[in-house]
């Protein structure tokens, strides 16, 4: 059977202006596992309330990162397809869960070189609901309703994968190089507490603290395949080991939440005041729950994070980039779907 690969990210608008990026929300936002309450009340929320307010602040924030190309997170993506294609034998196609460049799209352009067996990769280390699961479900919709003949595998998470780790953990050595810090905080995109519960499939074991310190994701158990602070908290931890980091020197945080709901915490803007206001002076930051660099990373945390940092008396604050299309990530990605090739031929 032919093989490609089917890379998928998050998507972005079309352009960073307020009709566009309304579009772009709204198909996001009425998404039930990102927004997840009863049809109705989704329609109220989002169509009523958030889509008439929330994109002129978001265009705003969009055109402060926007580049000549167009939205970092596209063009970095972009980037990885053509650096992961240059090295594995099989055709590579990039897709988005919201906005242009679908995953429908995505499939019908492997689909017409042939293939009949696809690896699909959710750009996403840790599992969420709002991430993995969302991409996963609309790929075998648009399976069965378009390319039946089609077989699709999905690339797991790979928050603790060793080479994962060791990637991440080399990048971020890279870019601390030199660099006098005094703490470096993990800064990861939130989900709404409740989704922590939805997606647990033991239903009685994932029970995030409002400190932030819950025992449940330490623990161990079959709910941890789901559950995203889990892996969140796993990818600090590995990283913090690999690199021999002093305990107290690294924390967890989460980042951009919406909305009223309890979201996962600490939260990384309280976190960042309080580390100034304790008088930390040096702080780096890195954000493992994006592949790509994009609106979260280099607006809410390079730019208003940084800002927040220096109200409340801080002086440096390093933002560690994201994998991107850095060499070492490529290569881990090639070697991943080589893997899957091999196992995929190899005789039963
Ligand atoms: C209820 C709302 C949201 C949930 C849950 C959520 C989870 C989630 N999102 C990402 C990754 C990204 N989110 C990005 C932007 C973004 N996210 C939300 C809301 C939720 N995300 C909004 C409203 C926005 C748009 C920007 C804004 O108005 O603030 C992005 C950036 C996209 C870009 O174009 O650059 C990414 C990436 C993860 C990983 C996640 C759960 C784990
Ligand atoms: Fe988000
Ligand atoms: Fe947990």
């Amino acid at each position: 059977m032919k093989k490609g690969i089917l890379l998928v990210n998050l998507g972005s608008p079309d352009s960073p202006n307020p009709k566009d990026v309304k579009t772009y929300l709204g198909e996001f936002l009425m998404d039930e596992r990102v927004i997840d309450v009863p049809l109705w009340a989704r329609n109220l929320l989002v169509k009523g309330i958030i889509l008439n307010t929330r994109p002129k602040a978001s265009a705003k924030a969009y055109q402060k990162i926007w580049w000549e190309e167009g939205s970092p997170l596209i063009v970095l993506s972009e980037r990885l397809q053509a650096k992961v294609q240059r090295q594995v034998d099989f055709p590579v196609a990039l897709a988005m869960r919201y906005g242009s460049m679908t995953i429908r799209e995505g499939l019908q352009e492997l689909v017409d070189k042939g293939v009949e067996d696809v690896l699909l990769i959710p750009l996403y280390p840790q599992y969420a609901m709002a991430t993995t699961e969302t991409i996963l479900v609309l790929a075998e919709e648009i399976r069965q309703a378009y390319f039946p003949k089609l077989n699709i595998t999905d690339l797991k998470p790979f928050y603790n994968n060793p080479d994962y780790i060791k990637v991440l953990a080399n990048s971020i050595a890279k870019h601390l190089e030199g660099k006098d810090y005094e703490h470096l905080l993990f800064s990861y995109h939130g989900v709404p507490e409740r989704h922590i519960r939805k997606s647990d499939i033991t239903k009685s074991h994932c029970n995030p603290k409002p400190s932030g310190d819950c025992q449940c994701c330490k623990t161990p158990s079959p709910a941890h395949e789901f559950c995203y602070k889990h892996q969140c908290v796993e990818v600090t931890r590995l990283v913090g080991e690999k690199l021999n980091m002093e305990e107290g020197t690294y924390s967890t945080s989460f980042q951009s939440r919406l909305g009223f709901d309890p979201w996962l915490r600490p939260y990384t803007d309280r976190t960042i005041e309080r580390f100034g206001k304790e008088g930390m002076k040096k702080m780096a930051i890195v954000t493992p729950a994006f592949v790509s660099d994009c609106l979260e990373t280099l607006e809410e945390i390079a730019m208003e994070g940084e800002e927040i940092f220096h109200e409340v008396g801080g002086k440096d604050f390093t933002t560690i980039p994201c994998l991107n299309d850095s060499d070492e990530w490529v290569a881990l990605l090639a070697k991943w779907i080589n893997e899957w090739a091999t196992a995929e031929m190899a005789p039963v």
